[in-house]
């Protein structure tokens, strides 16, 4: 696979000043609804900084207010040293974004989606014609610069919308959901060009409800919930903080998962060697979590008991989530 280097940003021209991103209090009301409730957070520049959160927290709304689309209801909020609300033009300026869904324009082609973005910002043609094959080359699409949009593969279609983001050499970049919908070669390859443009100093913003996404890309996250923030942190000490080392899922395939956790807190209570936490019941498993699985799945079938499947796995942020607001990221 070619290994085209990120094409230039505004990044660190003035990496020592403001922060990238600072919200305080930040609220947004549609009505007598509250989407965004009164959040604070600061994104330093060139870190990777994550809204990591089911549908419906608020990711979008908030991403919208930064890009200076939305207007907040209260609160403060400076992009790039700018309040959206005032200058939102120099803001606008100053980011790439990627929205949920694609929107490329169909009639044109590939290349062509990129120039004419530019025309937008006011960037001359001979630039552009020099800065498509840049970015083509960026997002490995240089084989199908003269392909229609229509004719792409989904993950063809999000890396030639991240590098038409990047026409005017953005300092921030925000991405809603970059990867939903894309299978998981194409998530990878994505991710590829994602850490090649962070290497380079871009900032970047992106919502998720994967935890494998906020895992593999953020330096640091938020976990929202009802547009609120649950918790803050990176994804290794968020998981430090909020989770056990381990875990061990159990399904016994019948109906007592509540009353089958009270039994196993009564064997793995006071067992120092499992370093037993709690136990998470879900409608078709039960999740221990203990800094040491197998000693506690040990403990279990000493105890006579036979789950009909057992798996040790790795604490994630989905636990972390879990642990927090008592429901799954994905529901
Ligand atoms: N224009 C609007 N008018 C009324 N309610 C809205 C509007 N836009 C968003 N909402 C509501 O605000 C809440 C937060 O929406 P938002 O899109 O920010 O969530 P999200 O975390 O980005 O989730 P998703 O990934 O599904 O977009 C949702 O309950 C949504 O229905």
């Amino acid at each position: 696979m070619p290994t085209a280097a990120a094409p230039a940003t505004r990044a660190s021209a003035d990496s020592s000043l403001s922060p990238a991103i600072e919200a305080v209090d930040l609220t947004k009301r549609y009505g007598d609804f509250t989407a965004v409730d009164g959040i604070t957070f600061s994104v330093t520049r060139g870190e990777a900084f994550g809204l990591l959160g089911p549908n419906g927290a608020g990711k979008s709304t908030t991403m919208r207010m930064i890009a200076a689309v939305a207007a907040r209801t209260s609160g403060q909020m400076n992009v790039a040293g700018l309040d959206p609300e005032v200058e939102g033009p120099r803001v606008r300026a100053r980011l790439g974004v990627i929205p949920q869904q694609d929107n490329l324009d169909e009639e044109l082609t590939v290349r062509e989606n990129i120039i004419m973005y530019g025309r937008y910002f006011g960037l001359p043609r001979r630039y552009l014609l020099a800065k498509a094959d840049e970015l083509l080359d960026f997002a490995q699409l240089s084989h199908k610069a003269s392909a229609r949009v229509e004719d792409l593969s989904g993950g063809m279609k999000r890396r030639l919308t991240i590098a038409r983001a990047l026409v005017n050499e953005p300092e921030i970049l925000l991405l809603d959901e970059p990867t939903t919908g894309l299978d998981p070669q194409a998530r990878h390859v994505l991710w590829d060009r994602l850490f090649r443009l962070k290497e380079s100093g871009t900032t970047l913003v992106l919502t998720t409800h994967h935890m494998d996404e906020a895992e593999q890309l953020c330096d640091r996250l938020v976990v929202v919930d009802h547009g609120t923030i649950m918790a803050e942190g990176s994804p290794a000490g968020l998981i430090r903080e909020h989770s056990t080392r381990e875990v061990l899922e159990l399904r016994f395939g019948m109906d007592r998962n509540a009353e089958l956790a009270e039994h196993l807190e009564k064997i793995l209570g006071d067992d120092d060697a499992a370093g037993f936490s709690h136990i998470e019941v879900l409608p078709d498993r039960l999740l221990v979590y203990a800094g040491q699985a197998e000693t506690a799945l040990e403990r279990i079938h000493a105890a006579g008991l036979k789950p009909m499947t057992s798996l040790v796995r790795r604490s994630s942020l989905e636990d972390v989530f879990l642990r927090l607001t008592g429901r799954s990221l994905i529901d």
